[in-house]
């Protein structure tokens, strides 16, 4: 740790800082204990770039001999390149925070730092970034905790998981948080592992299980007869899109042979047509789906030619460093969340459908505010007062209350009792149920929205949750003897579901909550 702090370092107070022509909204300032800072000269919009840098690169060499032994090592930090930068303009004034209002991200090409605001930020703050956990002087708020406006700052911000998970916070997670919303982040990158929800081809090589169906097929002994068959297939009401991954023709030496339908459409042979001097079609095996490696096209095309895409529908979406952030204020939320349940006495366990990151997902799905329900098993005596159909229910309530139209609910049948009705009682095949209980079984639905919980939905929410379209999930916890999204089954991984949903298990989830003491024991259903 240097001697001096910068404080020290300058004589600089309040009014001899010099006036900066900044036009983003920012002016230099001095904060006692710190020295000169970066403060807003005005309200500042969030994801604001504020600041544009640029760098002077010192060589390592250099900097060993030389630089490392001035003030210079105040305000140079490492260069990817192994090189030692210092930020020129505002750059090196901006304070450290440990929740810092300013990301940044570093530009190589043209050796500049870019600093964007992470929140909305009032006139007359302080504009602090994060440095990182090795910090080489004493910050002045270190001890400091969150005002409750920083707390409720959106997901701008890197602040601390909390008090007890802030010892333990990932320094890879806040380096990833900081930066560019817009950078898409590389998937082993991201915070959570997906559990993989179809085999892909890896697998279904290793195990040479081609997934086949019966389809007929005819041989055309006169190679030129091909295109006249290809013509009358496009007539013959035979070709359906469910085909599209497979070729027409199969070419084996002078054999040629055309595909001419599933068997489970045409169970008898197709009527072929006449003055062509067919033989009779037979069946064939084919795959039943598109090839997504060479090791598959190979083994697929075995059976009949098929398809080649190795980009294939379902393969996850990229994510954006903005959404990362989404994400993690959202995990934030459900441990703060389960915290406030035992503190209630409940089981520390919640769930959060917050507002879609997405835009155009906000208004598709008009969900504007963000839905939290913890468990209250005990409270209610009830066993199926789950946080996860707690929170479902609690959104189909809200729904309910909101839909005002007259008649929404006579327009509405008589519920299918669902498995999110269990816990009302209302809702029973001999109980006519009430207008607001028949509006939930409409608003249910979760379709693309996404869930945080803190523990593994058990079997009973796993399917509730299939039940409610819900796009994606995202747990701390695995619940080794009850979960039902991937530890002792995987509800949307199941043959025959007629939904699928994303699973995301937080990659240091169990030390978030175990450090936040809102784990609970594998064998309680979550
Ligand atoms: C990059 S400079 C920031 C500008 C500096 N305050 C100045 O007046 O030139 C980094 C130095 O600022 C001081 N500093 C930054 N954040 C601080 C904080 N939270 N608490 C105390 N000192 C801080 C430390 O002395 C540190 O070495």
């Amino acid at each position: 740790m240097l001697n001096k702090s910068a404080a020290d370092n300058h004589s600089t107070s309040e009014c001899m800082v010099p006036e900066h022509l900044n036009s983003t909204g920012c002016r230099i300032g001095y904060a006692e204990g710190k020295g000169r800072g970066v403060y807003a000269s005005r309200d500042l919009a969030a994801h604001s770039v504020i600041e544009i840098s640029p760098v002077l690169l010192f060589s390592a060499e250099e900097y060993e001999k030389h630089g490392k032994y001035t003030v210079l090592d105040h305000y140079t930090f490492k260069w990817r390149d192994g090189r030692m930068a210092l930020a020129l303009g505002l750059g090196s004034l901006f304070n450290h925070s440990p929740n810092p209002n300013v990301s940044y991200s570093i530009d190589m090409v043209t050796e500049s730092i870019r600093y964007t605001t992470a929140r909305r930020i009032h006139d007359g703050e302080e504009l602090c970034i994060y440095y990182g956990h090795k910090l080489w002087f004493d910050p002045v708020d270190a001890e400091s905790a969150s005002t409750s406006e920083e707390k409720d700052d959106g997901w701008g911000g890197l602040p601390r998981l909390d008090d007890e998970g802030a010892e333990e916070f990932d320094e890879e997670l806040q380096q990833l948080l900081n930066g560019n919303a817009s950078d898409v982040i590389p998937e082993d990158q991201l915070p959570f592992s997906r559990i993989k929800l179809l085999p892909d081809d890896e697998e279904e090589d290793e195990f040479s299980a081609v997934r086949t169906e019966r389809a007929w097929a005819v041989d055309i002994p006169e190679p030129r007869h091909t295109t006249t068959m290809l013509k009358w297939l496009k007539t013959s009401g035979l070709e359906t899109p469910s085909m599209s991954h497979l070729k027409r023709i199969r070419r084996e030496g002078d054999k040629m042979t055309i595909l001419l339908t599933f068997a489970s459409s045409s169970p008898d042979p197709p009527v072929l047509p006449e003055g062509v001097g067919l033989p009779d079609p037979y069946l064939v095996d084919v795959p039943r789906s598109v090839a997504l490696t060479l090791l598959s096209l190979k083994h697929k095309t075995s059976y009949w030619p098929t398809v080649y895409a190795p980009r294939r529908k379902g393969e996850p979406e990229l994510w954006s460093r903005g959404k990362v952030r989404w994400a993690y204020e959202a995990m934030r939320e459900v441990v703060q969340e389960a915290k406030h349940a035992a503190e209630q006495g409940e089981l520390p366990i919640a769930s959060y459908v917050p507002v879609p990151y997405e835009a155009e997902l906000r208004e598709a799905t008009q969900m504007l505010d963000p839905h939290l329900a913890h468990d209250t098993r005990k409270s209610t005596c009830h066993p199926l007062r789950h946080s996860v159909m707690n929170v479902v229910r609690t959104i189909a309530s809200h729904r309910a209350a909101e839909d005002t139209s007259p008649t929404a609910a006579p327009q509405l049948a008589p519920p299918t009792p669902s498995l999110l009705d269990f816990g009302n009682p209302a809702i029973s095949s001999k109980s006519s149920p009430s207008r607001e209980d028949r509006q939930n079984g409409s608003h249910y639905l979760l379709t693309s929205l996404t869930l945080f919980t803190t523990h593994e939905p058990c079997i009973m929410c796993s399917m509730a949750l299939l039940h409610s379209r819900v796009k994606e999930i995202f747990y701390l916890v695995p619940m080794a003897k009850t979960g039902g999204c991937g530890s002792t089954t995987c509800v949307p991984k199941l043959d025959g579901v007629n939904h699928r949903y994303g699973i995301g298990l937080w990659k240091n989830g169990q030390k978030w909550a175990e450090d936040s003491n809102v784990r609970v024991d594998g064998a309680l259903d979550a």
